[in-house]
């Protein structure tokens, strides 16, 4: 099962952190992105190549460390088709250094299409006689509130390959309330949202009880977290709010179980831009954003008991 994988590294580095890869020009060092620029000009495709060289520098400083990382797929689209290739060739580059690589898509849609955005992500497509996988990430960000028919498809994909999804049910974001927090009979929203997900993914549970139907949980809102820890015992936690939306190790303690297990904790900008606080001009940008993992796996050890 997909989470016992992550949940094993987890355990072996005594540290639930997915650092996140979220780059933007801005946030790529200067030194990188004038080389870059420099050799293909003020391109898309040379801000894609400055943007793998940026991962690729910042996974060869964490990947001792962290178990996995959560590249953001907006920040690659953004680049357009390049910026989509730089996506493929981080996510490759991750697995190959043994990280656990959770793409952060949010898709879904009607059956057919979910259908097909999880063969994209996690499984394969059939060209002639042979099947190929397009992406081949570990997990995926889904939006769950099509429905059973928009995520019982990438459920299917999980099942056969081995793969997980982490379903929106209570956002890190401020609006997340508007919607995610309306009373429905005897329930919130988002938690008949985390209900439905575990009911439909029970049969998958692995060796540590979790389900291949994870739930994105924010660290900013930590009485939910609590609360749906304990309502929601099969569901492993993808918690982002971590550092820059102003989420600490004492706000996601809850997110964990009594073994201390069962949750990931992402933190994006504030480990990718810890250069920005070093007045070196990026020059350290792999010391500083291992530094910053460093100081965060510490906090989380001093609120969490991981077994
Ligand atoms: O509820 C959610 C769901 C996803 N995210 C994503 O996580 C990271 C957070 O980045 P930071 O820089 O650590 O704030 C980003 O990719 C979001 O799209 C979230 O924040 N909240």
């Amino acid at each position: 099962m997909s989470f016992d994988i992550l949940q094993e590294k987890i355990i072996a580095l005594k540290n639930p952190t997915v650092a996140g890869l979220d780059p933007l020009p801005d946030y790529v060092p200067k030194h990188i992105m004038d080389r870059h620029l420099a050799l293909k000009g003020e391109t898309l495709e040379a801000a894609a190549d400055a943007y793998f060289e940026f991962n690729r520098g910042l996974i060869d400083a964490l990947c001792d460390i962290v178990p996995a990382v959560k590249p953001q797929s907006a920040y690659y689209e953004l680049l357009g088709p390049a910026g989509v290739a730089a996506l493929a060739k981080t996510a490759a580059y991750a697995k190959a250094k043994g990280l656990y690589v959770i793409a952060d898509v949010k898709r879904n849609d009607i059956g057919s299409t979910a259908e097909a955005y999880s063969a994209a992500y996690l499984g394969t497509v059939k060209i002639g006689g042979s099947e190929l996988a397009p992406f081949d990430f570990d997990a995926a960000t889904i939006n769950g509130y099509l429905g059973t028919d928009g995520i019982a498809p990438f459920l299917e994909t999980c099942r056969r390959r081995n793969k997980a999804v982490f379903v929106l049910v209570k956002t890190s974001n401020p609006s997340s309330a508007e919607l995610q927090d309306l009373q429905v009979g005897e329930r919130k929203l988002y938690e008949a949202a985390g209900d439905l997900i575990e009911a439909l993914a029970r049969d998958t549970a692995g060796k540590y009880g979790y389900t291949c139907a994870g739930a994105v949980v924010g660290a900013t809102y930590p009485e939910e977290l609590k609360s749906l820890r304990r309502r929601l015992k099969n569901t492993f936690f993808l918690v982002p709010g971590y550092g820059a939306q102003g989420g600490g190790a004492g706000d996601v303690a809850g997110a964990f179980d009594e073994n201390g297990r069962g949750a990931v904790i992402n933190s994006s900008r504030a480990i990718i831009c810890a250069w920005k606080k070093t007045g070196r001009d990026g020059l350290d940008f792999a010391e500083a954003a291992r530094a910053e993992a460093i100081k965060m796996r510490g906090a989380l050890r001093e609120c969490v008991d991981f077994r």
